[in-house]
């Protein structure tokens, strides 16, 4: 069946970031977040107080990181789980990519530099992509902070706000030469607290609505999309959403996303609070270690099970 209008996800525009809380401005971002959070879980920020300049840079940064020789890139590991680089393998034959500890942080970004190139690191890399998380994190706060309102919790907020950690991830899906669609990477809800995506020009996300449908999500150079990741979902006792997504590319260009993540830190027990369990919303999770369940959830056991937290620690 062919439609009219193509389903599309909500746009909210985020024109400047030095927001007030209880301001009027405030206040209708909030209930236009709210709304899409809980129907979508997802949506569109759009963010012109990142300047063109700092855009392009960044994503130039990432083609450079890239374009390294791949004897290169491998060098980048760290032991923590989904850190490191991670080259095309046989189930993803056209992915890459770099997980980078908290980007706000400037010495995980030159520690990612002086391994890659050696031996004066790279000045420029560090300093682009720091500006631009700093920029990207700040929303994430503002974001979760609305949220938090909204659910009428603002008690928790500041042990929310302290509870959480950072992590970059940047994926280049390599041109797959065909008109065909792909699969880039295989639909999937995300495990954390918020994700914020970013990408060069070329679109391949996209996001299933509570009634199962797929919206193809068309990004602008000022394009950034929220999603609801389970963590947050169980923290709010089922109340947001996290919404299942995935990428499918096409065509003769490779796409570059980044991937901003806030994660709650490892040693944090992640419970509802008590005003979110009621008759309504029963309690869904017993209180949990985020970086516990992780662990869970790379096993074979937590990869092939279809609620990955229920198993580990549903009611
Ligand atoms: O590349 C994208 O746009 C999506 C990436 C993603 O969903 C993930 O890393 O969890
Ligand atoms: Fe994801």
């Amino acid at each position: 069946m062919s439609r009219e209008t193509p389903l599309s996800l909500p746009v909210i525009d985020f024109c400047k970031l030095d927001l007030k809380p209880g301001t009027t401005e405030w206040d209708s971002l909030r209930s236009q977040v709210w709304k899409a959070i809980e129907e979508y879980g997802s949506f569109r920020a759009v963010l012109s107080q990142i300047s063109q300049e700092l855009r392009e840079a960044f994503l130039n940064e990432l083609e450079e990181l890239f374009a390294l020789p791949l004897q290169i890139k491998r060098c980048y590991v760290n032991e923590k789980p989904f850190r490191g680089y991670v080259g095309q393998s046989p189930s993803s034959p056209l992915n890459e990519c770099f997980t980078i500890d908290d980007p706000v942080i400037s010495q995980n970004l030159e520690n990612l530099c002086n391994i890659l190139w050696q031996p004066k690191g790279k000045p420029s890399f560090r300093k682009i992509i720091h500006s631009f998380s700093k920029e990207v994190l700040e929303l994430e706060k503002i974001i979760r902070t609305m949220i938090i309102e909204s659910l009428g919790v603002e008690k928790y907020l500041e042990e929310n706000m302290d509870s959480a950690d950072y992590m970059l991830r940047v994926t280049k899906y390599g041109s797959p030469q065909t008109s065909n669609e792909l699969s880039g990477l295989r639909a999937h809800t995300d495990k954390n607290m918020i994700t914020i995506l970013h990408q060069n020009e070329v679109d391949g996300l996209e996001v299933q609505t509570k009634g199962g449908e797929w919206i193809q999500v068309k990004f602008s150079p000022e394009s950034f999309v929220i999603l609801i990741g389970e963590s947050f979902d169980a923290w709010a006792n089922g109340r947001l959403h996290s919404p299942y997504h995935r990428v499918r590319v096409s065509g003769n260009e490779a796409r570059i996303s980044a991937g901003f993540f806030s994660v709650f830190k490892a040693g944090y027990l992640v419970k509802a609070p008590e005003e979110m369990v009621d008759e309504e919303y029963p309690l869904l999770f017993k209180p949990f270690d985020y970086s516990e369940f992780i662990k869970f959830f790379q096993t074979p056991a937590g990869r092939s099970s279809p609620s990955a937290l229920k198993e580990y620690c549903g009611v």
